[in-house]
């Protein structure tokens, strides 16, 4: 059975490659069982390797962190604690950092992927919303994001009740009141929750935790989320309806979807006018879901009767904010997550994070690349340094290099397509055939980008074989059409460049160059002859590599027929001269041949 889809990867590297892993953090391999703190068992990221001359990397820690996180990034790095940097120091001192760490109050900009003149590989959130950094600049930058996505949901569901429920018997107006000398109980009457309905608008973490507790207050929850799945909604016992169903029957709604273009200013005039007159409005979410004009106009009509508001589009909002200083208004500076045991929960959870993603580990809170779980990572881990190999094998054969557009890759194994996930194949052959022609550095964020960006097309079939699926892969080709070949051997009889590799006792090995069969392990450099077979030829090559003092790790011969043409592969520890190289291709028998780094 053969599937084709074309090039749609956002990921990367791997294991250490001699180009890309050069300080001595351990293998992302031999790491991959990290531990974490809490519900760990998902997914995991293979994230990349840095190129770091200080052998302890450097972490911006540019909002206040937690004591437990700070402490366990100080055992891996140096870390530098500058809070309220203004967006030109951040950038000034980006250029210096490995990785930076944020909460909400830091925007982390396209500048600032800019100006850290690709340094700065981790970006970690201290908390669950991500709205605040320029995501698509830092994948195209190669920089993983990170985020801590469960520590605070507690905090946050907490803090939503406690606005719900001063929002509803006036507290902190009554208080406030009360201590400017005050005695207003009939002024500050509040309505009950039990009976009432709330409407959830986002039922994840925190929208699904805030909906049980609303329950236990005796309120009839529904939800509307177009993503959450309807079992987890029913079994809390909450109805999932649609957005304008939602918000026309609910008494009180509370937010907590993210902020992202098809969430923004979601509650406008018109959303506003669909709502029962009187509602209450709880948004500990962010404060660009709604228009806040809008709100203001909401409030002023008496739609909504009051709303409470943790969160502002501009925070801090300006201190002539109409929705702020509403009397029908309750807010608070963007607390929901602060609680002592939030703080400290999150800040293990981003430093472990970012401390992995450093080291090369495979990362569970990536938030800009693709989730593979951490079983098929460590199934396919010999493949993925042969995609690589063969990519870079690939890519050298070509003459010109850089005219490389139409890439094929084919990959025979006895799984359904669903039982093989190609992705992180398909991105190390993308870094394979991308960095030996360029100065990019690919990793498992920006590979789909820069191919995308460079016009790289790569499509994918699957070869079904009979047998047993305990292997995940057979072998894996990859072709590159429409070029010429340095090596001409190498174009296939259909007129691609073909290379064909396996894995055999765990080690890369390649099989197949254009139409010959050959078998050699894939590390160091080697040097690929067609010749006239015949007796001598090892000898002769061999005897020149030694008189330059090179080392000669392995030798192979694969042959259409005796006495007609071979091609033989040599294994070399270094790099041969040009006087050595010039001698072999003046061997009568050779009749061409190429040098190629893997
Ligand atoms: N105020 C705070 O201090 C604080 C603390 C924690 C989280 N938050 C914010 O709360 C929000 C929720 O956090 P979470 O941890 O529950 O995240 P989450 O990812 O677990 O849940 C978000 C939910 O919103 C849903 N959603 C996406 N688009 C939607 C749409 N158009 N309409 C309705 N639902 C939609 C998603 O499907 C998801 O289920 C985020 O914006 C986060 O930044 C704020
Ligand atoms: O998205 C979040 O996690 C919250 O909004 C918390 O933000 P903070 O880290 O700035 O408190």
């Amino acid at each position: 059975m053969v599937t084709t889809s074309s090039l749609n990867l956002v990921f990367t590297p791997t294991k250490p490659t001699s180009l890309s892993w050069k300080h001595s953090f351990p293998s992302p391999f031999t790491t991959a069982n990290c531990t974490r703190r809490q519900n760990r068992k998902a997914y995991r990221f293979v994230v990349f390797a840095t190129v770091l001359a200080d052998p302890k990397p450097t972490v911006l820690v540019a909002e206040k962190l937690g004591k437990a996180g700070l402490e366990l990034l100080k055992t891996f790095a140096n870390v530098d604690c500058s809070y309220n940097l203004s967006p030109e120091e951040l950038c000034t001192k980006i250029s210096l950092c490995d990785a930076l760490i944020v909460r909400s109050g830091t925007k982390v900009t396209r500048e600032v992927f800019e100006r850290s003149g690709g340094r700065l590989k981790v970006v970690g959130r201290a908390g669950v919303g991500i709205d605040n950094v320029d995501l698509s600049a830092a994948t195209e930058h190669g920089c993983l994001v990170v985020n801590a996505p469960t520590a605070n949901t507690i905090a946050a569901a907490e803090h939503g009740i406690a606005l719900l429920t001063a929002m509803a018997r006036n507290i902190a107006q009554a208080d406030a009141s009360i201590k400017a000398g005050k005695w207003q109980r009939s002024k500050y009457i509040g309505v009950s929750l039990v009976g009432k309905t709330l409407a959830v608008i986002g039922f994840g973490k925190v929208g699904s935790e805030v909906a049980r507790r609303a329950k236990g207050l005796g309120m009839h929850v529904i939800a509307h989320d177009p993503y959450a799945p309807a079992d987890r909604a029913r079994a809390i016992g909450v109805d999932l309806l649609t957005f304008e169903e939602a918000i026309s029957i609910a008494d009180f709604i509370s937010l907590h979807m993210p902020l992202t273009p098809a969430t923004s200013k979601i509650f406008n005039d018109q959303a506003f006018s669909r709502m029962k007159k009187g509602v209450r409005i709880v948004n500990v979410a962010r404060g660009g879901v709604i228009d806040e004009e809008a709100l203001v106009r909401a409030l002023d009509s008496g739609i909504v009767a009051q709303a409470a508001l943790d969160v502002f589009t501009e925070e801090p909002p300006p201190k002539d904010s109409r929705l702020v200083l509403h009397e029908n208004v309750t807010v608070t500076p963007h607390l929901g997550a602060s609680t002592t045991e939030a703080q400290e929960g999150v800040a293990i959870e981003v430093a472990e994070a970012v401390i992995g993603a450093l080291r090369g580990e495979l990362a569970a809170t990536a938030v800009n690349a693709p989730m593979v779980p951490a079983e098929v990572l460590t199934e396919l881990a010999p493949f993925v340094t042969l995609s690589e190999k063969l990519g870079r094998l690939a890519v050298q054969l070509v003459a010109g290099g850089s005219g490389v557009q139409s890439v094929k890759v084919t990959y025979a194994s006895a799984r359904g397509p669903d039982d093989l996930d190609t992705r992180l194949l398909r991105a190390m052959i993308t870094k394979g055939l991308i960095e030996p022609i360029t100065s990019v550095f690919i990793n498992l964020v920006n590979a789909d980008f820069t191919a995308k960006q460079r016009g790289l097309r790569i499509a994918e079939e699957r070869f079904l074989l009979d047998g047993s699926p305990e292997n995940p892969l057979e072998f894996i080709q990859v072709q590159i059409a429409n070029v010429e070949s340095k090596f001409a051997t190498a174009i296939s009889d259909s007129g691609e460049i073909k290379v064909e590799g396996r894995v055999k006792d765990g080690k890369p090995h390649l099989t197949r160059v254009g139409s010959f069969s050959v078998d050699v392990s894939m590390e160091g450099s080697l040097i690929l002859c067609r010749q006239v077979d015949q007796p001598g030829m090892i000898g002769s090559v061999g005897n020149i590599l030694g008189e330059e003092n090179i080392n000669v790790s392995f030798m192979s011969v694969g042959r259409i027929a005796p006495r007609k043409q071979a091609v033989m592969i040599i294994g070399v520890d270094k790099e041969p001269n040009k006087e050595a190289l010039k001698k072999i291709g003046e061997i009568p028998a050779i009749e061409e041949f190429v040098f190629l780094k893997l």
